[in-house]
């Protein structure tokens, strides 16, 4: 994190997502500016801390610089958390209308959006912040421009995300959630 007495605060947000960026960027404008650096980082096989850590570390051997990463996943109960960090290949290979019927056989539909930032500082500490925001699965409803917003329903609301306005996601998502931990930690630090 780059703050110089007065200036605004500035964040690198490593990431090739270009939804994910528009996210955060509107989520922490208040607090600081993100500046995107599009590196499409390996990501391990594995837990999803596991994942965000070995992100935030290969990102760091590269920029040499502070900087943030994410990992998103979707896990469903029914499938012990699954698919989890896996859902990007899912989505590319059997779309939205798949990631419900993957639950034909369940009757738990509940499922749970779960992000992981990683914090790394100039000297290679890295600070992890998860947000978790429940739901369930149902078939695919409102605009298709990001991944599985269509097929996730937050508790208490009967819209998917993908329905929602961007401001109502943006208050109760699991990156909404995440980021206000990394706000309050970063914000320790200073
Ligand atoms: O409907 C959605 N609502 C969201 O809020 C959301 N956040 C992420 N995703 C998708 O879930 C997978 C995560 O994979 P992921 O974390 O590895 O991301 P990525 O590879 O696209 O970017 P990055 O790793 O360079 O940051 C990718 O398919 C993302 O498009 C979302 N879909
Ligand atoms: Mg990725």
């Amino acid at each position: 994190m780059a703050a110089a007495n007065s200036a605004r605060k500035v964040l690198t947000f490593v990431t090739g997502n270009v939804k994910k960026l528009e996210e955060v960027k509107a989520i922490l404008a208040p607090f600081c500016d993100v500046v995107p650096h599009d590196i499409d980082l390996p990501e391990l096989q594995g837990e999803p801390n596991d994942i965000a850590l070995d992100k935030a570390k290969a990102a760091f051997e590269i920029l040499k610089k502070p900087l943030i990463t994410e990992d998103t996943c979707l896990c469903y109960n029914a499938l012990g958390g699954l698919p989890g960090p896996y859902v990007k290949w899912f989505l590319k290979k059997i779309k939205q209308e798949g990631l419900y019927t993957l639950l034909a056989g369940y009757e738990d539909k509940t499922a749970y959006a779960l992000c992981t930032f990683a914090y790394c500082d100039s000297q290679g500490n890295i600070q992890l912040f998860e947000g978790r925001t429940n739901g369930r699965i149902v078939p695919p409803r409102g605009p298709r421009d990001f991944g599985w917003d269509p097929c996730f329903e937050p508790d208490g609301y009967d819209q998917t995300y993908a329905e929602m306005d961007s401001a109502e996601k943006n208050k109760i998502s699991h990156r909404a959630k995440a980021l206000q931990l990394l706000k309050e930690g970063l914000t320790a630090h200073l």
